[in-house]
């Protein structure tokens, strides 16, 4: 387990790159699934992005150019939309921007699931899942699921998580009751958040969102950038929780906590360990 030391690194490391986001307003093209696009706009918009939810095939060569990142969510995947997702992923790919990718549900079907490993053959930046499309992803098996809700704990899928970031060279995080982000080698655990968050649909998909914004001010560091998203958006999340009746108006006071994180409160909170 990680020491004080550590913990305050990651602190600034959160800060920092909240700052950052703040201060360039990165322009997200989100192509996403039709549960998730207000909160995952509003999540944006509250951490200082700016979302833009355009995912006609026929915009994204003029538009998709304009972005700092683009995510990528299939959980309401029909046959007509994947053309244009993988078209994004190409120009983000030949532009050198990062794009994010959000396996909701792969293993519902076999056309979702061949759909996310076609697009893991794009190289996504950064690939983020419950602890059930982890494994169901790194193993290529549709196994056990339920939806878009986990069966798993994100700690049953670390192992898996690591063979996904090894075979496809992204980042993968896992998230659950600790986020888990691995490179293949490195594995930090992010602590923030509450078990409320999972009673709120497509708080998964929103912090999808977020690391694409994160990891747009600093395509560089896209492991520390992920691990930052994770533990910003948990600990609106608690903040939150402290003020919410439940998760309707914990769905309003994530987004205004979000919107008002201070400097103070993630140094002293944003609570990262290392696990290898
Ligand atoms: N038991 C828990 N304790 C604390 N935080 C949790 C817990 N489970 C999930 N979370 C947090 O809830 C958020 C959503 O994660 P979750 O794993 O539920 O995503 P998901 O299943 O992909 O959600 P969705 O498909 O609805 O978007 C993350 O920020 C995660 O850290
Ligand atoms: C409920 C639901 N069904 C498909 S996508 C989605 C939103 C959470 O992933
Ligand atoms: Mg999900």
């Amino acid at each position: 387990m990680a020491d004080q030391e550590d913990t305050n690194t990651w602190g600034s490391t959160s800060w920092t790159r909240l700052s950052s986001l703040r201060q360039q307003s990165p322009l997200i093209q989100c192509i996403t699934n039709l549960v998730s696009m207000d909160i995952m706009a509003n999540t944006l918009l509250a951490a200082g992005a700016s979302p833009a939810m355009v995912h006609s095939i026929l915009e994204i060569p003029e538009f998709t150019p304009h972005t700092q990142a683009v995510v990528i969510n299939v959980g309401t995947l029909t046959p007509d939309w994947l053309p244009a997702m993988k078209a994004a992923a190409a120009v983000a790919n030949q532009l050198g921007k990062p794009w994010v990718l959000d396996p909701a549900a792969v293993g519902a079907s076999g056309f979702r699931l061949k759909a996310c490993l076609e697009l893991i053959e794009l190289k996504p930046t950064v690939v983020r899942g419950n602890g059930s499309e982890i494994i169901a992803l790194s193993m290529a098996s549709l196994g056990s699921t339920k939806g878009a809700d986990s069966l798993h704990e994100s700690s049953d899928a670390v192992e898996a998580a690591k063979s996904l970031a090894k075979s496809s060279g992204s980042i993968v995080a896992i998230s659950g009751s600790v986020d888990f982000v691995t490179d293949g080698q490195r594995v930090i655990g992010a602590h923030n958040g509450v078990p409320m968050l999972q009673k709120i649909t497509a708080t998964g998909c929103a912090v999808t969102a977020l690391i694409a914004a994160f990891v747009a001010t600093d395509q560089t560091h896209a492991f520390e950038a992920t691990a930052s998203a994770l533990s910003v958006f948990g600990l609106a999340g608690e903040i939150g929780m402290g003020l919410a009746k439940g998760p309707a108006s914990l769905r309003m006071h994530l987004i205004d906590s979000l919107h008002g994180l201070d400097q103070e409160t993630v140094l002293q909170r944003v609570k990262i360990t290392s696990f290898s």
